[in-house]
């Protein structure tokens, strides 16, 4: 076990009777590098760092020292048309040049908070700049076997750095709050992103301004509120997942897989059981195990973590899925029956479940070895059914062997196209014909080109939130290793023993459907991608952006300014292709398209809160300027 690894306790508290502000009290918090006093909610204490995290009227979070708090006696407000900002002053105050001190988060709150001045400091305000003492965020370097040169800057110049990247935005938008004063709540840019002019270069130079709000909240080991119905919930998902991969299983074998037979009748416990078909997928995790550590393909940077490091992945998804398929191309011409998966299917579903289910122990077990900055947030809440099932460690690693990113991207991805392959074999079998019918082409096409493309573009998945955000537990073993492969090749399945005739207008109706949902997934989810991996990329540069209190900005044009989550909106219609050529009589071929769509609108609101979270009135900004989540005009 790694010596980073230490016992996962919780060193913060919600409600500590021995310390001077408690959860919720309203104080005055000093702005990072100022002398200004702002409204803020105390949120929490962390023991470790001893610092308060607390929330700004805006919503920018930040951690500050008790010698920056203030209680609100004592304090007298200030007019807005009198009270000048901070971004303001110190346009003033300094040449545009000069190295700033000063957190990106300011330009937000100086906009949206109001702002108090304390009247000793007021007058001493300018000779205080200079010094800078409050603590933005503490830093928490530690280091991986393949990342250890990430967080060998020093805490100053890593913060010299950033802000330095960010200030000539800022000055910018402090120059329009001058001209606007009216316009003081709506100041964000929408400026084309090629007229940042010095900013881009600076941008270029210095580090992401991830890594700006991934330090910031380094020291940060608070849960975010429960998700998926909290710790009730959490039973629930547990026993329902299993059982509802059971039911669809047990269902899609019947002839009239209608709700009429619902319930589907449950075979003898026995039937479930089959040493040779677990086997067989303990091979094809350890064959995609093998692959996956082969040194071929790119080693590419995820996202900054909350300590700042960059974890380093294999993204050799490509080369994986091609010798998976020149493997099985060579086990089927030397006479390996693949009908076998269709005919053991609920064994081989089972072998799954028993495999993640072994996992998610040893992944929770796992996690209470590891340091807190390596919990994810989402699935830290201190109950051990909850964050078993919603994942407590973010990105637990055997050596450099990534177990979640490994999980979401080989085994189950890569079976999921093994099997639709032995489904259209047993089509063929089953109804004597020499070539796979139509429906089955398409459908195995259409999900083979999906996974293909995830593979092909994998560093892009480094960006999405399952990466960034979850936790590995239950729900991403499980989703990853039984729901992918079990449920995803539900048409497929259908397809053996319910044959679909397609007409050819038909047919190629389908074919443009999946074709522009295809286009819609692909550019949006590259040109985000893209975007938050270099933000000064030329080729970017007609993208109009909101600059948010992190550091980070928001696209507010392109694929992200027609709707809040264009990605969804091309897998959606993509589904859509999918369950078409299985045409209407039965409802099951139509499951993936009616989960699809709460999956997605659940992950919107999921990605909404947290994204509010995050970036506070910029968010907001945002939302009012792209108004629809995934439909134009709709939803
Ligand atoms: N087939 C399947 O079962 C599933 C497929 N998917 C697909 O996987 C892909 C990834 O989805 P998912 O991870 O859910 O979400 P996204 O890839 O859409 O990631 C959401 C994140 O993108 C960033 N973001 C949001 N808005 C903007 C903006 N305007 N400008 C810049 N960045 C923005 C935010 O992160 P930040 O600002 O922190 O960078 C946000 O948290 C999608 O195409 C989805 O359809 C997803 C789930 C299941
Ligand atoms: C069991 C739960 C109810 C839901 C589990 C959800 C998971 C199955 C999905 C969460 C995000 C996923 C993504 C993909 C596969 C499904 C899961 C793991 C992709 C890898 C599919 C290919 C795309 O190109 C990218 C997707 C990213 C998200």
């Amino acid at each position: 076990m790694s010596q980073k690894r230490r016992a996962g306790t919780y060193l913060w508290t919600v409600m500590m009777p021995s310390l001077k502000y408690q959860k919720g009290e309203t104080v005055m918090g000093r702005w990072p590098g100022s002398s200004l006093y702002y409204e803020v909610k105390v949120l929490g204490f962390d023991l470790k760092s001893q610092l308060y995290t607390v929330i700004y009227k805006d919503g920018t979070e930040l951690e500050l020292r008790e010698q920056d708090l203030k209680s609100t006696s004592g304090f007298q407000a200030r007019s807005r048309s009198r009270s000048r900002s901070p971004g303001r002053r110190r346009s003033r105050s300094r040449s545009p040049g000069r190295t700033t001190r000063r957190s990106s988060s300011r330009t937000a709150a100086a906009v949206a908070a109001a702002a108090i001045t304390d009247n000793a400091a007021s007058s001493r305000r300018e000779t205080r700049l200079r010094d800078v003492e409050v603590t933005l965020s503490p830093l928490q370097p530690t280091k991986t076997p393949e990342n250890n040169g990430n967080n060998r800057h020093e805490k100053n110049e890593d913060k010299l750095k950033v802000e330095n990247n960010t200030a000539n935005k800022i000055n910018e938008s402090e120059k329009k709050v001058e001209a606007e004063p009216e316009k003081i709540q709506g100041r964000y840019n929408l400026r084309r992103r090629k007229d940042d002019g010095d900013a881009k270069s600076d941008e270029a130079k210095v580090e992401h301004p991830e890594e700006k709000e991934a330090k910031k909240a380094a020291g940060a080991t608070f849960a975010t509120p429960l998700d998926f119905g909290g710790k009730i919930g959490a039973y629930f998902w547990l026993l329902f997942l299993p059982a509802w991969v059971l039911f669809l299983v047990l269902h899609v074998n019947q002839e009239d897989p209608s709700l009429a037979t619902f319930p589907p009748p449950l075979p003898p416990l026995d039937v479930f059981w089959d040493a040779q078909a677990l086997s067989f997928i303990i091979l094809w995790i350890l064959f995609q195990a093998l692959l996956y550590v082969t040194p071929v393909g790119k080693l590419s940077e995820g996202m900054p973590l909350r300590s700042g490091e960059r974890l380093k992945y294999r993204t050799n998804g490509f080369f994986a899925i091609v010798v998976s398929a020149v493997a099985v191309a060579a086990a089927v011409h030397y006479g390996v029956d693949l009908t076998y998966i269709y005919s053991h299917f609920l064994q081989l579903a089972t072998g799954s479940f028993l495999i993640s289910f072994v996992l998610s122990i040893f992944l929770y077990v796992y996690s209470r070895y590891a340091a807190p900055e390596q919990l994810a947030l989402g699935g830290n809440s201190g109950n051990v059914v909850y964050d078993f099932f919603k994942g407590h460690e973010l990105n637990p690693r055997i050596k450099n062997f990534d177990l979640k990113f490994f999980c979401e991207m080989r085994p189950g991805l890569i079976g999921w196209c093994l099997i639709n392959f032995a489904m259209a074999l047993a089509e063929m079998k089953k109804q004597g014909l020499d070539a796979p019918s139509n429906s089955m082409i398409l459908v195995n096409l259409f999900q083979l080109l999906y996974v293909v493309d995830g593979l092909w573009n994998e560093e892009a998945i480094l960006t999405t939130m399952d990466l960034m955000h979850d936790g590995f537990g239950f729900m991403l073993a499980f989703g990853d290793l039984v729901w992918v492969p079990f449920t995803y090749t539900m048409q497929a399945y259908y397809l053996v023993s319910h044959p679909s005739p397609l007409s050819v207008p038909a047919l190629t109706a389908i074919v443009i459907l999946k074709l522009v949902g295809f286009y819609i997934f692909r550019k949006s989810n590259s040109e985000k991608n893209a975007f938050r991996r270099n933000p000064s990329d030329p080729k970017l540069s007609y993208l109009k952006t909101i600059p948010t209190a992190t550091g980070k900005s928001l696209l507010v044009s392109g694929w992200w300014g027609m709707v809040r989550h264009p990605n969804y909106l091309g897998d959606l219609l993509m589904a859509l292709a999918w369950s078409l050529p299985c045409g209407f009589s039965h409802l099951l071929p139509w499951y993936y398209m009616i989960y699809f769509i709460i999956l997605l609108v659940h992950r919107d609101s999921r990605d909404m809160v947290e994204c509010r979270r995050k970036y506070g009135l910029a968010w907001d900004e945002y939302c009012r300027t792209v108004r629809y989540r995934i439909i134009p005009h709709v939803y």
